[in-house]
């Protein structure tokens, strides 16, 4: 099969800039998304200088090749910025420039001032090597979960790329000199084109769909947690309950449940207004969430109620954990708009072993046993096992 090196930079420079209206328009449905701005300005940057290359625009060769090397290791740097920004939020500035900076001065060196054709393909390639390598890692390292898949596919197509410059690079190195050109029907040429075509598709289908998980997981976690306090919503409590039940069933683990209301606090929104109430509820829920352990599940259940599911977990020691998180919420002073203020909570406390392991009836049990410490004078842990006894003792007498 003969690949005609002249067709194959158009179709890769053309491919490159439709990649770059595709990820344009993924990115407009990509929320505040960072980063994909980035890719798609870089893949056009990467199109237009192998357009360049190719073209000349009747323009002095050297100068095109010059400039057409430089936009392309914009691209690549703009690609790596804008893994950062999607990754972190943030990105340094200073890498694109740098690798313009580099090329661009190895290209007029090695095109302009000492003409050397070798010379400029092996340093430009080794650039675009490592610009590429750099992506790679940046997508490698510190990956989050649910993206996991997304980022090695789209880093696994970096590497291809960063690989097929280095074998470019060291394959002109080794050639006889004077036996390399742009058009020259060597295998390298084809091949690299070939192979940077197929892998630059890949790649903008890995970003692509770095951007669809990213959407699909902040989707998930709008629709699971509430958004004032960042805790589990009902919804996704009630389906994390079903599933514990149905574990303490087969297994015969214990499971306990909080259920913490705050006190007077209608009287805090009516004397300083529903912002200082909601910055209530953001503090409970902070301090909730720095008590539990991490595979205990805290949840605003409605209104000022919250819900902690405490797996592997009896009443006694979910009482202790509760008045843990009474006393610590009773100790905080609350600032916020220039109002000072400490509040406290009531909490009730059911567990398996009293109940049995349905949902429903651990949840009325803990709303008992707290109804009971708000007759019992707020600010209090009642467990749901005393309330019983009581009754049995007053049925007694
Ligand atoms: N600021 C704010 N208030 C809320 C929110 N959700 C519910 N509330 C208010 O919470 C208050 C609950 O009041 P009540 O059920 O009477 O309870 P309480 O005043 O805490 O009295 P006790 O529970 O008996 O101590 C109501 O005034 C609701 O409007 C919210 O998201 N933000």
């Amino acid at each position: 099969m003969t690949l005609d090196i002249r067709t194959m930079m158009v179709m890769v420079s053309a491919l490159s800039v439709l990649f770059s209206a595709l990820l344009t328009l993924a990115g407009l449905h990509g929320g505040n998304t960072r980063g994909v701005q980035h890719w798609a300005t870089g893949s056009l940057c990467m199109g237009l200088g192998l357009g360049f290359s190719y073209t000349h625009l009747g323009l002095d060769s050297t100068w095109v090749l010059s400039f057409g090397a430089t936009l392309m290791a914009a691209g690549i740097g703009l690609q790596f910025n804008g893994i950062q920004a999607f990754k972190t939020g943030h990105c340094n500035r200073y890498i694109p420039w740098l690798l313009v900076v580099v090329v661009f001065i190895q290209s007029i060196w090695f095109v302009v001032l000492h003409p050397d054709i070798h010379a400029r393909v092996i340093a430009n390639s080794l650039a675009f090597s490592i610009g590429n390598a750099a992506c790679a890692r940046a997508l490698f390292i510190r990956i989050d979960q649910p993206l996991r898949t997304a980022y090695w596919f789209t880093g696994a197509s970096f590497t291809v790329v960063a690989a097929m410059f280095l074998a470019r690079a060291v394959i002109v190195f080794l050639a006889p000199p004077d036996t390399y050109s742009l058009y020259a029907q060597t295998p390298i040429n084809p091949a690299s084109f070939f192979i940077g075509s197929m892998a630059q598709m890949c790649l903008t289908f890995g970003l692509v769909l770095m951007l669809n998980y990213r959407l699909a997981t902040d989707l998930q976690k709008l629709a699971s947690t509430d958004m004032l306090t960042g805790a589990l919503n009902r919804r996704s409590l009630e389906q994390e309950a079903v599933r514990l039940s149905a574990r303490c069933n087969r297994t015969g683990d214990t499971l306990a449940v909080l259920m913490i209301d705050v006190d007077h606090f209608k009287s805090i929104n009516d004397r300083y207004g529903h912002p200082v109430g909601d910055e209530v509820l953001r503090r409970l829920a902070a301090v909730a969430q720095k008590t539990i352990r991490s595979d205990d599940y805290f949840a605003r259940y409605g209104g000022e109620e919250f819900c902690i599911l405490l797996p592997s977990t009896l009443e006694k020691d979910a009482w202790i954990l509760a008045d843990r998180l009474r006393q610590t919420y009773a100790a905080m002073v609350i600032e916020y708009d220039g109002v000072a203020l400490s509040s406290t909570i009531s909490i009730g406390v059911s567990d398996s072993t009293h109940t049995g392991v349905e949902f429903a009836s651990l949840i009325a049990a803990a709303d008992q046993a707290m109804y009971r410490a708000k007759l019992e004078g707020r600010n209090r842990v009642v467990m749901h096992s005393d309330q019983v006894e009581l009754s049995v003792d007053v049925v007694l007498l």
